[in-house]
């Protein structure tokens, strides 16, 4: 039993540890996923969605003749915005102007529309932007070139910032940390901290941050990835990803803190789990062993061969009744020739006439008597209230029922008599007293003949 309570609690304790663990990993990939989601949904989308437009013949044959297609032009770009709900431009080399979704126009000149300029002299194709207007947008520019390579503008999609910052709460508030998007300049271009946003013109740039001008040259130079940095006087870690296509990196910030709280929780949750599963384990072996105990009890009271109480239920029994102040006769009753029967017909013929004999007796006997076995050959009665001239009486009837007996064991048929030797008892006795009287008259009926009864009262009585 020991065992299997430390084999039991051991695989708890094995159980436990491992959910913690899976609980701190489930934390770690629950607070890396959505930032995953947030690329693909709100940067990768609309990549994809003006990169897949970009290669339409429709879109370049419009960029071939922007002056005579500016009505359509036009179509097109509302169209586009009604089914994708994205703000969509186009920047035409060829006339130079930009035309976008909203139905405006823009003269592209130099040194007025800074980044088609800057961008057109760039080797890449694609782009992320911040537009610098009133109300600021997250642009994807992507250069569109005719059949024969020349460069026909700007194809490009826009997404108002105001859509980022919701989303960037909504993380925040679920999972409590920070983003912050830097260009290959390490101009901050998205963030969720609305402090950092791009203000007028002027991007804030990562050196500006007062946490990263704490770190050495050295870490500002290297990945900042499982960075462990002191922003407020408060701990938290930082995660670098690389998004490639606009060739910005993406920091991801979490305080410690919540992060701490979440896995305390998961282990708080386990412990109590495994302390309620060991009390109940312990209520549950406490109660089987309740159980097991009190059916030993029962068992040990009841003798398995002839099912009769045993020698201590008896003691038992005859204590009650003297406790009880019950008068009684207590007889003895031993199986004469015994040992014979078990040498001539093997000793699982004597087991059958045991248990034949105490059948016989228990049925026989009345309902307040109580027979018991005492041991071997030997069987006890006890008869409350019941002198010891009408037990002799009763005792008569049984010894003679038992001598007419005929015990069939197989093929082989056994008679058996027995011997009575009665005492009695009016007032409480220790019951060696009353079983030394019934012994000596036990001892006068086998030595009188056997097959018969005999009585020996006690001096006193
Ligand atoms: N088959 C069987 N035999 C038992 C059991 N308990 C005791 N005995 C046998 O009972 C026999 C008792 O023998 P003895 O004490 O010599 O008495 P007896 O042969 O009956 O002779 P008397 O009592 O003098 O008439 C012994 O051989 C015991 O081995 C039992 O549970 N089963």
């Amino acid at each position: 039993m020991f065992a299997v309570v430390v084999v039991s609690i051991v695989t708890l304790v094995h159980i436990s540890v491992s959910k913690i663990v899976a609980e701190q990993s489930r934390a770690q990939q629950q607070s890396h996923s959505p930032a995953m989601q947030l690329i693909i949904q709100q940067l990768m989308q609309p990549l994809h969605i003006s990169q897949t437009l970009a290669k339409a013949k429709e879109l370049k044959d419009l960029m071939l003749n922007p002056v005579e297609n500016e009505e359509q032009i036009f179509v097109t770009l509302k169209r586009l915005n009604q089914e994708f709900s994205l703000n969509f431009f186009i920047a035409s080399e060829i006339s130079r102007v930009q035309y976008d979704s909203e139905g405006k126009k823009i003269e592209l000149n130099e040194g007025k529309v800074d980044w088609y300029f800057r961008y057109k002299s760039q080797p890449e194709n694609a782009m992320a932007d911040i537009g610098q207007w009133q109300n600021p947008q997250f642009y994807i520019d992507l250069k569109i070139y005719d059949d024969e390579d020349n460069f026909l503008g700007v194809f490009g999609v826009g997404k108002s910032l105001n859509a980022f910052t919701q989303v960037f709460n909504e993380y925040k508030k679920t999972y409590g940390y920070d983003f912050i998007f830097v260009d290959q300049n390490k101009d901050i271009t998205l963030t969720s901290d609305p402090e950092l946003l791009i203000k007028g013109v002027t991007f804030k740039n990562l050196a500006d941050l007062p946490w990263f001008q704490n770190l050495n040259p050295e870490q500002q130079q290297a990945s900042l990835n499982n960075l462990l940095l002191q922003i407020n006087g408060q701990e938290a870690l930082i995660a670098e990803l690389n998004i490639q296509p606009f060739d910005w990196t993406l920091y991801i910030i979490t305080p410690l803190q919540s992060r701490q709280t979440e896995i305390s929780r998961g282990f708080i949750i386990s412990v109590v789990t495994l302390l309620a599963v060991i009390f109940g384990l312990f209520l549950l072996i406490y109660n089987l062993l309740y159980y097991f105990k009190k059916d030993i009890q029962k068992i040990k009271q009841i003798d398995i061969l002839t099912e009769l109480p045993n020698r201590s239920n008896i003691t038992l029994k005859f204590e009650e009744l003297m406790y009880e102040k019950q008068s009684m006769s207590l007889v003895l009753i031993d199986l004469d020739n015994f040992k014979p029967i078990n040498e001539t017909h093997g000793r699982k013929a004597g087991d059958i006439v045991l248990r034949q004999v105490a059948q016989m007796l228990q049925t026989d006997i009345r309902e307040t008597d109580i027979l018991g076995r005492w041991g071997g050959e030997e069987f006890i009665l006890l008869m409350p209230n019941t002198g010891p001239h009408e037990a002799v009486e009763l005792c008569q009837e049984l010894c003679n029922k038992l001598g007419a007996m005929t015990i069939t064991t197989g093929t082989t048929s056994i008679q058996i008599t027995g011997s009575f030797g009665v005492s009695f008892t009016a007032s409480p006795r220790t019951m060696s007293e009353v079983i030394s009287a019934a012994d000596d008259a036990l001892f006068s009926a086998k030595r009188d003949g056997r097959n018969m009864v005999r009585m020996q009262l006690i001096d006193s009585d």
